[in-house]
């Protein structure tokens, strides 16, 4: 069987981020490695594994943070500071973050910082090419990330890591921070309510949408198809 490599808000969860519960025995009886690969800081998919009750495998942060139980490493990517003077200089225009003043999206994250989608794109677009840096719209955050850094850089070290080549990999996700993960994956999967650049660079879009599409992606790996 493929190891499997999964997104998870927009692929695993519903439109609003809950997740939907039965991915949780596909994930948990998976015969081969699974690696939880995300938009999201590093304790949300490593308290997902947690949950899960399967080993902690994470790309975290769109690849800027990458960890595996298998050797007790912790790997980080990116340009935080950078990442940082990209929001300093959106705020200093009169935008906000949009989390709140706890904000628990960014209190852990660090190699990049994501923004609130009811904020303003194109200025923080704008801001972040001036400072050399790329924006990944998920369409649950905008994410202010290093250029070179992305959940393919994870998939690539995780595969390495594992003693895997990253075509081996199968890969399931839903937005533009997945499609360079779908490029060096063997198998890509986009979920119907995927957005179009993930549905280009992947092999197959599901008919279903949110965990549908997830339970049939897995189904149709399973099946070598
Ligand atoms: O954090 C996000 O914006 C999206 O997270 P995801 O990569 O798990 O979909
Ligand atoms: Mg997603």
């Amino acid at each position: 069987m493929q190891p499997l490599a999964v997104d998870i808000d927009g692929t695993l969860t519903d439109d609003d981020r809950a997740l939907d519960p039965r991915v949780v025995e596909p994930l948990r009886e998976w015969p081969a490695p699974v690696v939880v690969a995300t938009g999201k800081a590093l304790p949300y998919p490593v308290g997902l594994c947690e949950f899960l009750g399967i080993p902690i495998r994470v790309i975290a942060e769109n690849g800027g943070a990458v960890y595996l139980a298998d050797d007790d490493e912790l790997e980080f990517h990116g340009d935080r500071e950078a990442a940082q003077a990209v929001v300093e200089r959106y705020e200093a225009a009169g935008h906000e973050l949009g989390w709140g003043e706890v904000d628990f999206v960014n209190r852990w994250r660090e190699t990049e910082v994501a923004v609130s989608v009811d904020q303003p794109l194109q200025p923080l677009r704008d801001i972040a090419a001036s400072e050399g840096m790329h924006v990944f719209d998920t369409g649950y955050a905008y994410h202010v990330t290093a250029p070179d850094v992305d959940k393919s850089r994870g998939l690539r070290s995780v595969a390495r890591r594992l003693g895997y080549d990253p075509a081996d990999f199968a890969a399931v996700g839903d937005s533009e921070n997945d499609a360079g993960m779908f490029e060096l994956a063997g198998t890509a999967y986009a979920v119907a309510n995927a957005d179009a650049t993930a549905r280009t660079a992947a092999d197959g879009v599901t008919e279903g949408s949110f965990a549908d599409g997830f339970l049939e992606a897995v189904e149709r790996i399973r099946g070598g198809s």
